[in-house]
């Protein structure tokens, strides 16, 4: 068992030189704690939450156990998983006002990462204990917001398209009950899976620009409503998590895997980026895509419609053609978005299912910054002028 490995810093890091000294752009390799939730090993692409390879947590857990590991630090015994898993089923349903708000942005077409953030900010007022910052405080809401994103979430999709609210069910597991009420019936098998082999691996990424944003709210002392609203914000960007969506949209522009090449190939000649590609750590094959593309494969096979699991086929060989040599290869979102897709889910709805998994990760972080809390203060290289006169505005020309 291997304990402390030394991040590698990559050889391209780009700094960028200023009057006041080197900047390290993006903050590339830059380590801001140390922690024991996730680690990545961008070379050689193994990904582990808790010393626990994601390989296996994808074989052989599932969201509930995972969220629990991520959270606490330790696989969960029998009882403490069916009174975890026990304390999200009975947290899913939300405030009648928190319906009301989702319904009316939504009725508005307000993408549904906006509405997350709102939902999300205005349970805060909803919760007496919001700005506790004890650990019990804090477990308990990390709790409350991952069994209360998805029922969000299906209920944007059910308000946006004049349809009655489906109220989430106890009984079935947090895959399981999502799309139950994002569509009204219980989910097959292999659909459940897909959903729930979604949310094990987009748990926890070490320290990706959404987790850096709930670590620079919490250093405040911020509630962790807010800090959670500031990751959703940050992975909604199309660099980020918003790269599912985009992703997605590539394959159905390309429309036919014969269309594929020509596509990438026109797109990289005008300097475009593919979306779901590069990594700012996988410098190879992201481990959860390889997993994930297995999944896709056989669920395209059991849904019949093979049409872009061949596309993204047809786009990977472009891709480990022409960019692999510049260490750019498919990330998670390559393969993510088809999944949903032929789950018959909306691709605006993506993003947010990836944020019903990454509240975990985020909250875990949180949790863990208050231990060895400073606040976050960087500085910036100021390159204006100084002590300019102040003209009033009649005297401006
Ligand atoms: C869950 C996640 O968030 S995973 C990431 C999801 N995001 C995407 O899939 C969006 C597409 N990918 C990207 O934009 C990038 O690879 C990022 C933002 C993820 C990481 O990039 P960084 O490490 O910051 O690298 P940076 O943006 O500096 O790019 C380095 C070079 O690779 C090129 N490049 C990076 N990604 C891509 C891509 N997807 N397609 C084509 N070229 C690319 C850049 O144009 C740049 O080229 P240059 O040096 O000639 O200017
Ligand atoms: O780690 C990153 O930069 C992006 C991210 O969140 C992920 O890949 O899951």
């Amino acid at each position: 068992m291997e304990s402390v490995r030394k991040v590698e810093i990559s050889t391209s890091g780009k700094v960028i030189e200023s009057p006041c000294g080197p900047i390290i752009h993006g903050l590339e390799d830059v380590l801001i704690k140390v922690t024991s939730i996730s680690d990545i090993d961008g070379r050689k692409g193994i990904l582990w939450y808790r010393g626990y390879r994601i390989d296996d947590l994808a074989k052989y857990s599932n969201f509930e156990e995972t969220a629990y590991l991520v959270l606490y630090g330790k696989l969960p015994t029998r009882s403490e998983l069916s009174e975890f898993s026990e304390k999200l089923a009975s947290n899913r349903d939300l405030p009648e006002e928190i319906y009301s708000i989702i319904r009316v942005l939504a009725e508005n077409k307000v993408h549904p990462m906006l509405v997350l953030e709102s939902a999300v900010s205005a349970l805060a007022g909803f919760d007496p204990k919001a700005g506790d910052l004890s650990k019990e405080a804090l477990y308990d809401q990390a709790i409350r917001l991952t069994a209360v994103l998805p029922t969000i979430i299906a209920a944007h999709y059910r308000f946006s398209r004049g349809l009655g609210v489906i109220k989430p069910k106890k009984d079935l597991s947090h895959a399981a009950n999502f799309l139950y009420m994002m569509f009204g019936s219980t989910p097959d098998e292999v659909s459940t899976r897909a959903i729930d082999l979604y949310l094990v691996l987009h748990i926890d990424h070490e320290v990706p620009a959404s987790t850096f944003a709930t670590h620079v709210a919490i250093s405040t002392w911020t509630d962790l409503y807010s800090a959670i609203v500031a990751g959703i914000a940050a992975l909604k960007g199309p660099l980020h998590g918003g790269a599912n969506e985009a992703a997605m949209k590539q394959y159905l522009e390309i429309g036919s895997p014969s269309n594929a090449r020509p596509y990438v190939e026109k797109l990289l000649a005008e300097g475009k980026r593919l979306m779901g590609v590069g990594h700012r750590v996988y410098k190879t094959y992201d481990p959860r895509a390889r997993i994930y593309k297995d999944l896709v494969r056989e669920l395209s096979e059991k849904k019949g419609n093979m049409t872009y699991y061949q596309i993204a086929e047809e786009v990977e060989k472009v891709v480990l053609e022409k960019l692999a040599p510049k260490n750019l290869y498919p990330n998670i979102d390559f393969w993510s978005g088809i999944a949903m897709y032929l789950l018959g889910i909306p691709y605006e709805y993506y993003t947010p299912i990836f944020a019903m998994s990454r509240v975990v990760g985020w909250s875990a972080h949180a949790i863990e910054y208050l231990n060895e809390h400073r606040l976050f203060r960087p500085r910036a290289c100021y390159i204006g002028p100084h002590d300019v006169q102040y003209v009033p505005i009649d005297q401006r020309k």
